[in-house]
């Protein structure tokens, strides 16, 4: 039995505004997607890898991962299901023994090991799917189309979600055969298909970099991991 992790990197960057895809963006010398691979191989509880590669960019993704054993690239699709999907399609070939499935997006490079461990440890426990996730900390409001405060929400019992996000193979599997095509996350497809999604302590650290700020704070988490290590 195994744990396969699926690392959907085929996203253009649009809001990162770079020239190229921002999987393959450096962060002091490293992509963030050779980070986010070598993250979840080197947590001790992965053993293989499908990256879904923007289409036009196998080679390079390839190559960028050579140096890492049980790495997979497959060209990834329009939207970030899309990609989930391919690469979830490669898993009988790489991985025929799994029975967990990860999702982590490239883009959230500097996960904790032991977050990732969390994950796992999870749905071998049991749990048919699981998502790390933070409290929120910001007032939260709905507004109307004419940009009008209608309600103050409670946050009490609001949560962030990270990735990466653990599910029982044969769940994910009936969820994106049947939940239809476009969820934010892979555990909006188990919700609709009415599974149970359980939790587990997220870490600031798993920030998604979205935004140049992101690639700033991403540069500032790496000098203070680099200068105190903690995992
Ligand atoms: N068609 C897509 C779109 C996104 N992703 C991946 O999904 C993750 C989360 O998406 P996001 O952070 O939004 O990345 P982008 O889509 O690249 O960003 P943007 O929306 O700014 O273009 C990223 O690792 C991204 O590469 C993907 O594999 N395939
Ligand atoms: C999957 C995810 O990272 C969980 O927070 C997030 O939903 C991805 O969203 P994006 O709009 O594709 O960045």
């Amino acid at each position: 039995m195994s744990v396969v992790a699926l690392v959907p990197a085929a996203g253009r960057g649009v809001r990162l505004g770079l020239s190229r895809p921002k999987a393959l963006v450096p962060v002091k010398g490293e992509s963030l997607l050779l980070r986010a691979v070598r993250g979840l191989l080197g947590s001790g509880c992965v053993q293989h890898v499908v990256v879904a590669s923007p289409p036009d960019q196998v080679e390079v993704v390839a190559a960028e991962l050579a140096t890492l054993p049980n790495a997979h690239v497959v060209p990834g699709g329009a939207e970030r299901t899309d990609s989930v999907r391919l690469a979830l399609g490669a898993v009988a070939e790489v991985a025929p023994d799994a029975h967990v499935v990860l999702v982590h997006d490239a883009a959230r490079c500097f996960t904790p090991a032991s977050m990732i461990r969390d994950v796992v440890s999870a749905v071998e426990a049991g749990a048919p799917a699981v998502v790390p996730v933070l409290p929120v900390t910001d007032t939260i409001k709905k507004v109307d189309e004419l940009g009008v405060v209608v309600e103050t929400v409670d946050r009490a019992p609001l949560r962030a979600v990270q990735t990466p996000q653990g599910f029982n193979i044969d769940v994910l599997r009936q969820a994106y055969a049947s939940a239809g095509d476009i969820a934010t996350d892979d555990a909006g497809l188990v919700e609709r298909v009415g599974g149970k999604v359980h939790v587990v302590e997220g870490h600031p650290d798993a920030l998604k970099i979205t935004t140049a700020f992101d690639l700033a704070v991403a540069e500032a988490v790496l000098a203070a991991e680099e200068s105190s290590p903690s995992d």
